[in-house]
């Protein structure tokens, strides 16, 4: 089995509020890169450890994590709509190992995904269903939350029952660092947008079109400096990444909730797919990672990173 991991941000806002053309231009090279690592390593399987946006997940029952056996994008934003090519015996056994090792991940046959999966697959391997793809939700911007802790056993778990499988596997982690989003919170939620975010899915037209208006122009605020929303923050970001670097699992076992929040802002959760790809991949043994990209991107609403990692094994094997 050989393993391989690509994490980036994502965002929405893409093609919508960009960022100067020199910066817009840095980061789609980077994402050529990313895409044309991944066609050479040509992956037998994908797994995306990614969050939702109150598009596939709800409040009328909201798990913390979910394995899809199998799943369909709504196509929110520019992201490309369709089903995902999930092999289903695979994500079924993933479900069955994962349980065994006590972390109580649900399952589901009719998952919704949007921007937080959609856009990593576009990204890395241009388009949803062109390599079989088993996504992993985490629950990232529904309060109450579990810790960033479960995240990093979650991945442990699926990085073990990975490494059964004589299979060559991208291991993916689409979200984060910090950023604050318009995403509404059901404590402070009127009737109608409590209702929305308990039983809202398949919104009308009008309302998805309302909805992303509203993130579009609170982007426009939010780079022009004008704004409520958490500002980004460098220092919190490449710390963070420095851990998943080190691998320094303590200290993310040491991340609380409301730190996460405080520093990274409300949808700095995101994260958490971070984590789960880095301990899925450190299940097979040590990596060597490298930060390839950082920048706070305002317009964007993210602080914008992706990095790369290597299970040593790997690196020995190809290097033998
Ligand atoms: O779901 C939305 O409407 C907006 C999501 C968003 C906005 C900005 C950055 C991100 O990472 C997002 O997911
Ligand atoms: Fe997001």
């Amino acid at each position: 089995m050989t393993i391989i991991l690509e994490c980036l941000s994502h965002t929405p806002l893409q093609g919508y509020h960009d960022p100067v053309p020199e910066i817009l231009a840095e980061v789609e090279a980077l994402q050529a890169a990313m895409k044309k690592r991944v066609q050479a390593f040509d992956p037998e399987l994908v797994v995306v450890f990614a969050p939702d946006h109150y598009n596939g997940f709800f409040y009328d029952l909201m798990p913390q994590f979910c394995i899809g056996v199998e799943a369909t994008s709504i196509g929110d934003y520019k992201s490309l709509a369709g089903p995902l090519d999930v092999p289903r015996d695979i994500a079924l056994a993933m479900s069955e190992a994962v349980l065994a090792a006590d972390i109580d991940v649900a399952l589901s046959y009719r998952m919704q995904v949007d921007h937080g999966f959609a856009q990593a697959l576009e990204v890395l391997l241009g388009g949803l269903d062109n390599y079989p793809v088993i996504p992993v939700f985490i629950n990232s911007v529904a309060p109450p939350m579990a810790s960033c802790r479960r995240s990093r056993l979650l991945g442990d778990a699926i990085g073990r029952f990975l490494s059964g499988l004589n299979k060559r596997v991208l291991l993916v982690g689409s979200g984060g660092i910090s950023h604050e989003p318009p995403v509404p919170e059901i404590a402070n939620a009127c009737a109608e947008v409590a209702e929305r975010l308990i039983a809202g899915r398949n919104p009308t037209p009008q309302a998805r079109a309302a909805r992303q208006e509203r993130t579009i122009s609170a982007a426009r605020q939010f780079t022009s400096g004008d704004s409520s929303l958490r500002p980004l923050n460098p220092e919190w970001d490449r710390n963070f990444l420095d851990i998943l670097a080190r691998g320094d699992w303590m200290a993310i076992d040491d991340m609380s909730n409301d730190s996460i929040t405080e520093q990274g802002g409300k949808s700095a959760h995101e994260i958490r797919s971070w984590v789960a790809a880095f301990a899925a991949l450190n299940a097979h043994g040590p990596y060597k990672a490298s930060l390839d990209y950082y920048r706070p991107i305002p317009e964007w609403i993210a602080g914008f990173a992706t990095m790369q990692a290597q299970s040593l094994r790997l690196v020995e094997s190809v290097a033998a």
